[in-house]
């Protein structure tokens, strides 16, 4: 039986995206601000082997021939951060014009080699001088967080289509205040939930202030991992709804619905504040896309011991290399994509992120790295994509993490995504075999799948 030929929409973005910390180096050349991500990778045992972002893939320094990559590569589209403190090296008042100007020359070339740029405003690399004025745990953020997207608007939306908030609240809030194991590595229950809140109000802020000076289009990347009962007993069901309330729903739904999910109740108890109605309604502000970042499911199980869900992830049988074991589980993408379908009303979706860590073979002087794991991931993560869209999902574009191998955040360099291999002593990028399927599926928007 002859494959059917999958084709994607006519104007479907396909690109890759990366991280201004994660890729660029330099992190505090030409007047840049340090970040908390620079101090956190500073201070001994927080990164594995003290890796630190100081030069990760230059990308500050070589931008130009990585664009030019990105254009061998076919990409139409590419998804990259601002880094805060380039552009404002304490976080507010001055700007910093070299910073500025950086990501002004990136997004002109990026434009003059016929790519689109979806810029992210907040990749997890705050300000180090706001955290040292409580960060997000200061509910002026969403002032300061406003006046920074403002100055980046003003500059490039003329330009730039596609603008994103924030990258992924809920890994800053659950890694950075609950449990401490990302910057600022603050380990604190009473903190998370007014992290969380202050993220998606600085999030609100930002597109408000966009509707008065921007022309196109802005949007909320959030990591959506499907949940899935381990057993029909009510303990894993109620266990499940708080596992899915809690990484799911707590970012989607103030930001789409103005209201936070009961069952965040049962996970913070006396620790769940209660939110005044305006600061839902300045969340709440209409959005045109929802960002998915996807990358596994969870198979979850009720274990009353757990902090703080009361809920382990039981590992299955197939998975990625990251630590905790990444199931590669492309149903849960179809099923996330319908879930949004129909519980959110269908709005326009980027796939802003999908991808896989594995241990690529070792580097060879070859021209290019065998990488069949990723590629097969792809090959079904992508196919998955396209079933959500013939189920009538609005799906507009799809983004493989990452571009690059990269500074992986607490791993380090030590788990690498890239669909480019980074030899971190040489710098030299070299394509992997994923890298070539990637472009033959966006040279035939699909159909080489
Ligand atoms: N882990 N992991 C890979 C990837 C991370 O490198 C990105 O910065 C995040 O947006 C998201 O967590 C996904």
């Amino acid at each position: 039986m002859t494959k059917p030929s999958i084709h994607f929409p006519k104007d479907f973005l396909w690109g890759c995206a990366t991280s201004a910390y994660q890729i660029e180096g330099s992190p505090l050349a030409d007047g840049a601000g340090p970040s908390v991500w620079h101090r956190f990778s500073h201070t001994p045992g927080r990164v594995q082997d003290g890796d630190t972002g100081d030069v990760t893939c230059d990308h500050y320094r070589r931008w130009e021939s990585d664009v030019d990559l990105m254009q061998s590569l076919g990409l139409n589209s590419y998804r990259f951060s601002i880094a805060w403190g380039r552009v404002l090296p304490e976080g507010t008042g001055r700007v910093n014009a070299a910073g500025l100007d950086f990501y002004e020359r990136l997004v002109d070339r990026l434009l003059s080699r016929g790519i689109q740029p979806m810029v992210t405003l907040f990749h997890w690399d705050l300000p180090a001088a706001l955290d040292d004025r409580g960060g997000w745990l200061n509910r002026d953020i969403a002032h300061w967080f406003a006046e920074y997207a403002n100055v980046v608007f003003r500059r490039l939306d003329d330009r730039v289509k596609y603008w994103t908030t924030l990258n992924e609240p809920w890994v800053v809030a659950d890694g950075g205040y609950m449990h401490g194991v990302l910057a600022p590595g603050h380990r604190n229950i009473f903190e998370a939930p007014r992290a969380a809140h202050h993220l998606m109000m600085a999030h609100g802020a930002a597109v408000q202030a966009y509707r008065a000076v921007g022309r196109n289009q802005i949007g909320l990347v959030v990591n959506i991992e499907p949940k899935y009962p381990a057993s029909q007993s009510d303990a894993d069901l109620a266990a499940t709804r708080r596992a899915e309330a809690y990484m799911n729903r707590q970012y989607l739904e103030p930001a789409l619905l103005g209201s936070y999910p009961e069952e965040l109740h049962e996970v913070f108890g006396d620790a769940c504040p209660k939110w005044p109605e305006a600061d839902l309604k300045l969340i709440k502000q209409p959005i045109d896309y929802v960002g998915v970042n996807y990358y596994t499911r969870a198979v979850v199980r009720s274990d009353p011991t757990a902090w703080p869900l009361k809920s382990t992830t039981v590992k299955q049988k197939q998975h990625t290399h990251m630590e905790t074991g990444w199931e590669v589980f492309p149903q849960g993408l179809v099923d996330t994509l319908l879930w949004i379908r129909d519980k959110y009303g269908n709005p326009p979706v980027y796939i802003t992120e999908n991808g896989a860590c594995f241990f690529d073979p070792p580097q060879v002087e070859g021209p290019v790295l065998e990488d069949p794991l990723r590629v097969d991931y792809l090959r079904k993560h992508i196919t998955a994509v396209h079933t959500a869209i013939q189920r009538g999902a609005d799906i507009r574009g799809y983004f493989a993490w990452s571009l690059f191998d990269n500074f992986e955040w607490a791993f380090g360099f030590s788990k690498r995504f890239g669909l480019v291999h980074m030899n971190y002593e040489t710098l030299k990028r070299t394509l992997k075999t994923s890298a070539h399927f990637y472009s033959k599926v966006i040279a035939t928007n699909g159909a080489a799948l």
